[in-house]
This record gives structure tokens, C-alpha cells and sequence, in this order.
């Protein structure tokens, strides 16, 4: 049988991690932090201040899509925290075997901004968000899932996806 991976997409700051940990442990999912799936490069390049290319992102989303795949031949569902910025980027999540879902965390650069501007414990740099925004595509109306304002809080956002994509019963 098919399985779901919900993946929480949306920019730095979002809120990705919060809420795919919150989403994780109410289904009883597995969950993977997409930033622990980058090559060491990545990780300094965005740690000095520069946006990462199409090209640094392509091998990083092969090998998270293949993590979705492998739990899938187990039977295993998955939440997975990553920014998938562009449709093209969703496109090769969505080559996995599984029936790939996304939670786009929507939300102006004043609120993300003033998020990030408060974490002090990451690797990505407030001044990367710009360039977030610029990349973004937002999930349109035609791919499989749904888009959640950041305003309320982690347990709120959760509750309104798991209700857009009516997995609520199963949460609970
Ligand atoms: N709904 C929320 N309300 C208030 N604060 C939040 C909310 N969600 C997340 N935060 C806080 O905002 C910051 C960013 O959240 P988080 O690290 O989950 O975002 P992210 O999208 O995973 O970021 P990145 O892509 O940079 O890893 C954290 O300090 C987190 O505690
Ligand atoms: O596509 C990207 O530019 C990256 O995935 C970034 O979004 C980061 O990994 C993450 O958001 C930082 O924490």
C-alpha cells in the first residue's frame, strides 16, 4: 500500500521544524529534518551568507526523496521539515513511490523575519531571508495539499492542516 509523507515546506524561519515535530508526533510518523540531509558545503555556503543554487539543492532533494522511497517499501508514513521552495524542487520529492502531500507555512517577512531575528541557535542567517522570498513558489492550487498562515500558534497550524487534509480522525 502507498504510503504519505507530509512535507512542510515554506521559507527559513517558517516555522518547518515546529511544526513537522508537532505533526510528526500526533500522527506517530516518522520524521526527517531536511537540513541534516545537506552536504557539508551547503550548510557553509548558507552560513556565509549566500543562497544556494539549483544546482547545490539538486542532490540534496535526490537524496531526501530517496529517504521517503526507502520508508515507503517499509510501509512507514513520514513528516519531512524542508523548504522546497520551487515547484520544480516539489517535483522531485514527488518522484518518490510515495503519495507526497505538502503543508506550505505561509506567512509575511515581517513575522518570519522578526522569528528569525530571535533564534540565535542556527546555522542560517536572518539576512538569507530575502533571497528565500525570492525563490519561493508558493504551492499552487493544482499540487496535492495545503497552505497554513504562520500567525497562530504550532498546535493551531497543526490542527488546520491535519483538518485541510483530512487526517484529523486518524490524529487523534
Ligand atoms: N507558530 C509559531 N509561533 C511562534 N514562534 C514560532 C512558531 N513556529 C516556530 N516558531 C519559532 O520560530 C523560529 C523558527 O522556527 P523553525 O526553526 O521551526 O523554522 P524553520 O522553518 O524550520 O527554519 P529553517 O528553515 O531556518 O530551519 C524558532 O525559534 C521557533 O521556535
Ligand atoms: O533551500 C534552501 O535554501 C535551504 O533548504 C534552506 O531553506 C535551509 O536549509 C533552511 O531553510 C535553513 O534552515
Amino acid at each position: 500500500m502507498t504510503t504519505t509523507c507530509l512535507v512542510v515546506m515554506g521559507v527559513s524561519g517558517s516555522g518547518k521544524s515546529t511544526v513537522a515535530r508537532e505533526l510528526a508526533d500526533r500522527l506517530g510518523w516518522q520524521m526527517a529534518e531536511a537540513d541534516e540531509f545537506h552536504p557539508e558545503a551547503n550548510i557553509a555556503k548558507m552560513r556565509a551568507g549566500t543562497p544556494l543554487t539549483d544546482d547545490d539543492r539538486e542532490p540534496w532533494l535526490r537524496k531526501l526523496r530517496d529517504w521517503i522511497t526507502e520508508h515507503d517499501e517499509h510501509g512507514e508514513d513520514t513528516v519531512v521539515a524542508c523548504s522546497a521552495l520551487k515547484r520544480r524542487y516539489r517535483d522531485l520529492l514527488r518522484e518518490s513511490t510515495a503519495r507526497v502531500r505538502f503543508v506550505h507555512l505561509s506567512g509575511t517577512g515581517q513575522v518570519i523575519g522578526d522569528r528569525l531575528a530571535e533564534r540565535s541557535d542556527h546555522f542560517m542567517p536572518p539576512g538569507l531571508l530575502g533571497s528565500q522570498f525570492d525563490a519561493l513558489e508558493p504551492l499552487a492550487d493544482d499540487e496535492d495539499g495545503t497552505a497554513v498562515d504562520v500567525s497562530g500558534t504550532p498546535e493551531q497550524i497543526t490542527d488546520t492542516a491535519l483538518r485541510a487534509l483530512g487526517l484529523q480522525e486518524d490524529a487523534r
